[in-house]
């Protein structure tokens, strides 16, 4: 589903002219296979974010090759990258990243607009999804008007919305307490095991690690095997 092979990033710092090199991963390989949840435990500057922008495709390798169901998008260009995130990948953020001028309702539906679904089409799909994810009674509610474990069940939501066959989440719990914390996991782990969706989750957090079949660990932009479960 997820295959990174020899994958290593440098950022280039610096004046124009006298710029450093800085390695940031470190000759990085990982399979992920469907239906898994994996994740990525390292300290802060560990390189986890480097490695989620490559396999999103915010930012391009130095070296090494990102193959996603079964696509070589090594080389793609921006205007594919586009595409691709949006027929294939759902974002999940620590911050939520909700649009506060609309309601949970509209924030879950935008997606379906910029792909163009039609208004009824869009208003049953959303609210089935709101119904899953415990929101239904809360769909005219903007996001100041949700608690912080509602406001990411929300983005959860909008992640879903494409039916993506992959969730790319960024320290999804990490603006959480403990029990909404367990909440947000427990629906992660259902919707894993219901439909199937692979979630690729980089986290500080140990718990997050523990819902994982595949866990590694990134230590100064090196990746190793944690946990028992993990083949690479
Ligand atoms: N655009 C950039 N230009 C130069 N260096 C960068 C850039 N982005 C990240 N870095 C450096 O790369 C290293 C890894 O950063 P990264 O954000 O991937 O770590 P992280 O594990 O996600 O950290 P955190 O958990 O704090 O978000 C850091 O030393 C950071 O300073």
């Amino acid at each position: 589903m997820i295959e990174v092979k020899n994958l290593s990033h440098s950022f280039k710092v610096g004046k124009k002219g006298v710029e450093n090199e800085i390695p940031v991963l470190k000759n990085i390989s990982l399979k992920i296979n469907k239906g898994e949840i994996a994740s990525i435990v390292g300290r802060s500057g560990s390189g986890k974010s480097t490695l989620l922008n490559l396999i999103s495709g915010y930012i391009s390798p130095t070296a090494g090759e990102i193959i996603i169901k079964d696509t070589n998008v090594t080389s793609y260009n921006e205007k594919n990258w586009a595409k691709f995130r949006l027929d294939h990948f759902g974002f999940i953020f620590q911050s939520f990243q909700l649009i506060p001028s609309l309601t949970t309702f509209e924030n879950v539906e935008l997606p379906l607009t910029l792909k163009g679904i039609d208004q009824a089409e869009r208003k049953k799909q959303v609210m089935e999804l709101l119904e899953s994810v415990g929101l239904h009674n809360h769909a005219e509610h903007y996001p100041n008007e949700l608690s912080g474990g509602q406001q990411q069940r929300v983005s959860i939501a909008r992640a879903l919305i494409t039916k993506p066959s992959i969730i790319l989440a960024d320290e999804p719990t990490g603006s959480l307490d403990s029990e909404t914390e367990k909440e947000i996991l427990d629906l992660i782990k259902q919707l894993n095991e219901e439909q199937g969706i692979t979630f690729f989750i980089i986290t500080h957090d140990d718990e997050v690690a523990k819902i994982s079949n595949h866990q590694f660990h990134l230590q100064d932009g090196v990746l190793s095997k944690g946990g028992a479960f993990v083949e690479v």
